[in-house]
Order: C-alpha cells, then sequence, then structure tokens
C-alpha cells in the first residue's frame, strides 16, 4: 500500500484534495479525519500539518508527500521535489515600511520576523549579511507595527496582506513557490505505485491544461493548419467523404484555444471544435 502525506489546513489543503479525487482516489469526507484507507487503489492518504509533511517523507515512514516547495526547502528534511503541481503559487519576499532598505544587503544588524526561519537564515548567510531572525507563527505582517522587528519574510500571492498592513516588499524575490509532490532523497524512482501515481496526477494537470480540438480543412492548408495544431506529438489526420478534405484532431493549449481557432478559420478550417479532456495518460 502506498502511503502519501497530503495537507491538512491551508491554502493547500483544498486544491490537493480536488487534484486527488480529479485522480480518482478516494478523499476524506470530513476535515477531522486524520488518515483514510483506499483499497480499490491501494493507496492510504494521511492528513498533515502542511509544515511536517517533509519530515514525515524524509523519515522513510510515507512513500510521497504533496507540500509546498517553501515549506521542503524550509524544513531541510531530507526530501526532494519530484512534481510540481501548478497551485499554491507564491513568492516569498523580504518587506517593510516603505523607505527600510533596498535589498538583502541593508539588513545587516537589523532584526527580520518570519515564520519560515530555515529559508530566511539561509538566504541571509548565502548573501554574507549578519542579521536576527525572529520566529513567528503567521500573521508576521503585524511584528512591525507591534515592534518586534523592522523587516519581515514572507509568502506573498495578491500582495493584499502586505498593502493592509501598510507595507512594501524590497528585493529579489528570496524564492518562488508552490505545491509539489516529495519524496525520500534517493528513493527508488522507479518504484511502479509511485510511477503510477505520478502519471494520475500529470493526467490531471495536462487535463486541466489543454483542449480537444477537432477541424476539417481542405487538404492543400493540411500544413499549415498542423503548424497551428502541432498537438503533444502529431496530430491525427482523417480522410473526409468530400475528397479534398480531411479531419484533422489534436490537443492545443486550453488558454491559446480561442486564437488559434480565430487562426484556423482565417486559412478555411470549417466545424472547428474543442471540447474538454477529463482524464488522459501521456
Ligand atoms: N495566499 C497564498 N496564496 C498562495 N499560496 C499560499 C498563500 N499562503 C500560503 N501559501 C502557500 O501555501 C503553503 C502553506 O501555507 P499555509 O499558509 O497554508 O500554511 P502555514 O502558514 O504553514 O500554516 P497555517 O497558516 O495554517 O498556520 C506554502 O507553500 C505557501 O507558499
Ligand atoms: O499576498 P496575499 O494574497 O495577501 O497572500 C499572502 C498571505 O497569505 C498567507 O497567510 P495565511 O492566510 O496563511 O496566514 P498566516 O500568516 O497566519 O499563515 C501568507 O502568510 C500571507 O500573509
Ligand atoms: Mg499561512
Amino acid at each position: 500500500m502506498l502511503r502519501i502525506a497530503v495537507p491538512n489546513k491551508g491554502s493547500l489543503s483544498g486544491p490537493a484534495a480536488d487534484m486527488l479525487h480529479e485522480a480518482g482516489y478516494r478523499q476524506r469526507r470530513e476535515s477531522k479525519e486524520l488518515r483514510i484507507v483506499d483499497p480499490g487503489n491501494e493507496v492510504e492518504f494521511f492528513y498533515l500539518r502542511p509544515r511536517d509533511i517533509a519530515i514525515y517523507v524524509s523519515s522513510g515512514r510515507l512513500d510521497i508527500g504533496i507540500t509546498g516547495r517553501d515549506l521542503l526547502v524550509d524544513s531541510g528534511a531530507d526530501a526532494e521535489e519530484i512534481l510540481p503541481l501548478g497551485f499554491a503559487r507564491s513568492t516569498f519576499r523580504f518587506a517593510g515600511k516603505p523607505g527600510t532598505a533596498n535589498g538583502v544587503e541593508d539588513l545587516k544588524g537589523r532584526t527580520v520576523a518570519t515564520s519560515y526561519e530555515g529559508i530566511v537564515a539561509r538566504h541571509l548567510a548565502d548573501s554574507g549579511v549578519d542579521a536576527s531572525v525572529v520566529h513567528l507563527d503567521g500573521a508576521v505582517e503585524t511584528a512591525i507595527e507591534l515592534g518586534v522587528a523592522e523587516v519581515i519574510a514572507d509568502v506573498v500571492e495578491t500582495g493584499t496582506s502586505l498593502r493592509n498592513a501598510g507595507l512594501e516588499v524590497f528585493g529579489e524575490p528570496i524564492m518562488k513557490s508552490e505545491a509539489i509532490v516529495i519524496r525520500r532523497t534517493g528513493a527508488d524512482a522507479e518504484e511502479p505505485k509511485v510511477q503510477q501515481f505520478l502519471r494520475r496526477l500529470q493526467g490531471v494537470l495536462v487535463a486541466r491544461t489543454y483542449v480537444m480540438m477537432d477541424y476539417d480543412c481542405r487538404v492543400e492548408q493540411l500544413e499549415k493548419a498542423v503548424a497551428l495544431t502541432p498537438g503533444l506529438e502529431s496530430p491525427t489526420v482523417s480522410p473526409l467523404h468530400n475528397e479534398g478534405w480531411v479531419a484533422v484532431r489534436a490537443m492545443v493549449p486550453a488558454k491559446d484555444a480561442q486564437r488559434i481557432m480565430d487562426d484556423l478559420y482565417a486559412i478555411g478550417a470549417r466545424a472547428i471544435l474543442t471540447t474538454a479532456i477529463h482524464a488522459c495518460r501521456l
């Protein structure tokens, strides 16, 4: 049975459960459930604090986990990223009252409040800057107003929390994060159950990013049409009853679908349809 760690709360937990559900796995019905077994898929899910997941996975007791890249790096745990999942995207940045600093080099001798002490301490050390770090559990934006620190380092997505606290980011982003799948460093990459799990999640990612496009076009326009819709490997081209016409089928990125339909129409393609992909294995 594959043992998988899933975030039990916070920004990661809802989208992670949705993705697992879309990949055909049973998920818990109540937020108080701490573990469930999905016997049909031979998988057991453990619902854990996002911050603790890398530690469990590095211990080898759980095979894989879903967590944030920033949380993995912060933990310093002996685990590695094997698949980015595209949700819970954020950047990790320094911020302060306007005019406080222009970059990490201005932080010498100052105090930085953060929930991600591991990331901040390493970044300061790598930059050769000697500053103090105060660990807070959350809502670090308030630490400046209350005099606990002059600078914070925190997760920024829309920037709303910073604006509400009258703060501004400064310097280069310290890191970019998103939800990821992790496993213990050096664990067997070919383990068939792990590979199957990753293929299912990849299938969800592809189904979310691509649509299927079908259209008819004249044989003379086929090369131009196929250049617009190259597909992942190569489009399917089938003869039509009407001589001189073919039907083409290819996957295209969902975000480009409308533009591609316009371009296909402009070169004479007709009966252009897009349909959603519900699941796939590449
Ligand atoms: N507003 C946000 N938008 C996108 N991703 C976010 C946001 N806040 C946090 N994250 C990401 O979610 C992950 C976990 O953060 P989250 O805030 O859910 O947990 P936490 O702060 O450790 O715990 P909690 O807030 O429940 O005490 C991190 O990878 C982080 O980058
Ligand atoms: O840029 P924004 O869109 O405003 O998002 C960033 C905020 O979201 C997270 O807070 P969370 O809700 O997890 O609370 P916490 O600080 O207690 O962890 C993060 O710590 C920031 O405060
Ligand atoms: Mg949080």
